[in-house]
C-alpha cells in the first residue's frame, strides 16, 4: 500500500460520518501519489497527515429571534484548515445540509484552490444550517449579528478572512461586517464581498463566473476553438452561475439551461439574463418564474438537467455532486467537448472519471472556479493599501491569474504524466500544481 493510500484508509476510518470530505481528500491524494514517490521526505515529516487533520475546527451556538418571536437555534462552524501560505480564506455557506462534514470537504479543496491563485492565502471555510430562503431581512440580520457575535473572535484581516458561497451574498455579508466592526472596534478588510462604498472590489460579484469562463476559454483554445457559436448548459442561478452565463453570452455563446433547488429552465432561444437576475438577484423568486419573461421557454421540476440537453460545454454551477454517473454518460452520448466546474465538486469521482476516460476535457473546481477566491484576495490587496482598483484592472487581474491556474496545472500534469482519455488530466495537474506549494511552505515550517 502507498503512503497516499495508507492515510487515506485512515482517513476514512476517522471520519466515517464525513463522506464529502472523504471524497474530496480521496480525489486529492489519489493524484498524489507519484509526487511521494519523487518526494520520499513528505512521508518522513509526515506532510499528509498534517496537512489532512484542519489546524483548528470551531463550532458554536446561534441563537437568534424569528419574526415571531420565537428564539430560534442554528449550529455555526469555522474550519481552519491550513495557514501554511497565509491567513485563512474561504466562504460561508449558509444552507440546512451544512454540518462539518460539508465544512471540511470546502475548507480541503479551499487549501489546494487557494495555492493555485498564486496569491499569499490559506485554506479555510464556514457557515451554518441556516436557510435564509423566505427569512425576512430582519430575520436574515438577526442571525448574521448572532453568528458574528460567536466568530469575531477567531477572525481578522490578517488571520481568517471569510466571504460568500451558497446562501450568503452581499446582503449577509454586510450585516456580518455591521456587526464585527462594533464588536472589534475596528475597521479592517476582516471580509470579502463587502460593497463597494465600505471596501469592496470591483469585479467581485462576477468574478467566480467570469473566471470559469477564462478558464474554459484556455481549455477551448486547447482544443482549436472557443466560445463563439457553442451551445453551453449551465447549472445553478446564484452568483457563479448568473455571471458565468453573463460572461459566456459576451463571448458569443448560446446558454440555454440555468436551474435551482426546484428545477431547471431550458429556453433554446438562449437565456434571458436580465430576466435571471430580476428573479434572483432583486426578488428572490424561484428560477420557474422564468416563464412570466419567456413563455417559449421549458420549466422542468426536480433534477435532470445534463440528460435534458445536447451541449458542446458544461458548467455546473449549483452544489456538490449534482453531476451524478448518468449525467456524464449522457454528456458523453451527446458530444459535449469540456466539463468546466463552476461549483465546488458537482462531480461525482465517478462521473468524473467517465467524462474524462471518454474524452471529455474536464477541469476540477479547485482550479476552474478559483477567480472567486483569488479576487477576494485582489480585495484584501486593496483594503491593505487603502486603494481602490477600476474595474478593468481587477478583471484584467483576474483573467492573468486563470491563464496561470490553466498553465500550471497543465505543467504539473505533463511533469508527472497525468494523461487520461487521450488528455492532460487536469485534475490531477490542479491538485499537484495546488499542493507543491503549500508542501514547500509546511517543510519549511516544521512540525506544526
Ligand atoms: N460565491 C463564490 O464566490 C463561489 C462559490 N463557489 C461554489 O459555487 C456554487 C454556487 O455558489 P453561489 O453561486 O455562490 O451560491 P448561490 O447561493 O448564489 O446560488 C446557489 C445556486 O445553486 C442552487 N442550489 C443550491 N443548493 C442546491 C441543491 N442542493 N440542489 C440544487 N440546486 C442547489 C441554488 O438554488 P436555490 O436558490 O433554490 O437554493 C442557487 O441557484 C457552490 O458550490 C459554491 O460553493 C465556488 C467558488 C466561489
Ligand atoms: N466561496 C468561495 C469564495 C471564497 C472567498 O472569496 O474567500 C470559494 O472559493 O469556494
Amino acid at each position: 500500500m502507498s503512503y497516499a493510500q495508507d492515510v487515506l484508509a485512515k482517513l476514512k476510518e476517522k471520519n466515517a460520518s464525513e463522506p464529502e470530505f472523504i471524497q474530496a481528500a480521496t480525489e486529492v491524494l489519489t493524484s498524489l501519489e507519484p509526487v511521494f514517490e519523487k518526494h520520499p521526505e513528505f512521508e518522513k515529516a509526515s506532510l499528509l497527515e498534517r496537512i489532512v487533520e484542519p489546524e483548528r475546527q470551531i463550532m458554536f451556538r446561534v441563537p437568534w429571534v424569528d419574526d415571531n418571536g420565537k428564539v430560534q437555534v442554528n449550529r455555526g462552524f469555522r474550519v481552519q484548515f491550513n495557514s501554511a501560505i497565509g491567513p485563512y480564506k474561504g466562504g460561508l455557506r449558509l444552507h440546512p445540509s451544512v454540518n462539518l462534514g460539508i465544512i471540511k470537504f470546502l475548507g480541503f479543496e479551499q487549501i489546494f484552490k487557494n495555492s493555485l491563485t498564486t496569491l499569499p492565502i490559506g485554506g479555510g471555510k464556514g457557515g451554518s444550517d441556516f436557510d435564509p430562503k423566505g427569512k425576512s431581512d430582519r430575520e436574515v440580520m438577526a442571525f448574521c449579528q448572532s453568528f458574528m457575535t460567536e466568530l469575531f473572535r477567531h477572525i481578522g484581516a490578517d488571520t481568517d478572512v471569510p466571504a460568500g458561497d451558497i446562501g450568503t451574498g452581499a446582503r449577509e455579508i454586510g450585516f456580518m461586517f455591521g456587526q464585527y466592526k462594533r464588536l472589534k472596534d475596528v475597521y479592517e478588510g476582516v471580509l470579502t464581498g463587502k460593497g463597494l462604498t465600505w471596501g469592496g472590489s470591483l469585479a467581485r460579484t462576477q468574478a467566480t463566473g467570469y473566471g470559469l469562463v477564462y478558464y474554459a476559454q484556455e481549455m477551448l483554445k486547447d482544443l482549436g476553438t472557443d466560445f463563439n457559436g457553442k451551445t453551453v448548459a449551465i447549472s445553478g442561478a446564484g452568483n457563479v452561475a448568473i455571471y458565468a452565463c453573463e460572461k459566456a453570452q459576451q463571448l458569443g455563446a448560446k446558454v440555454i439551461t440555468v436551474s435551482d433547488s426546484n428545477g431547471y429552465v431550458v429556453d433554446e432561444e438562449g437565456i434571458d439574463l436580465a430576466a435571471v437576475k430580476e428573479i434572483k438577484e432583486v426578488k428572490r423568486g424561484r428560477i420557474k418564474d422564468y416563464l412570466n419573461y419567456r413563455p417559449n421557454a421549458k420549466y422542468v421540476e426536480g433534477a435532470g438537467l445534463w440528460q435534458a440537453v445536447k451541449v458542446d460545454v458544461a458548467l455546473p454551477c449549483a452544489t456538490q455532486n449534482e453531476l451524478l454517473i448518468d449525467d456524464a454518460k449522457a454528456l458523453v452520448a451527446n458530444g459535449t467537448m469540456i466539463v468546466a466546474e463552476g461549483a465546488n465538486m458537482p462531480t461525482t469521482l465517478e462521473a468524473t472519471q467517465y467524462l474524462q476516460e471518454n474524452g471529455v476535457y474536464f477541469a476540477p473546481g479547485k482550479a476552474s472556479n478559483a477567480g472567486g477566491v483569488a479576487t477576494s484576495a485582489l480585495e484584501m490587496s486593496q483594503n491593505s493599501q487603502r486603494l481602490s482598483w477600476t474595474f478593468e484592472e481587477v478583471d484584467e487581474k483576474l483573467h492573468n491569474i486563470m491563464i496561470t491556474i490553466y498553465k500550471n496545472s497543465v505543467a504539473a500534469a505533463k511533469e508527472y504524466n497525468c494523461e487520461i482519455g487521450g488528455k492532460t488530466n487536469l485534475v490531477a495537474g490542479a491538485n499537484i500544481a495546488g499542493f507543491m506549494k503549500v508542501a514547500d511552505a509546511m517543510m519549511a515550517q516544521g512540525v506544526c
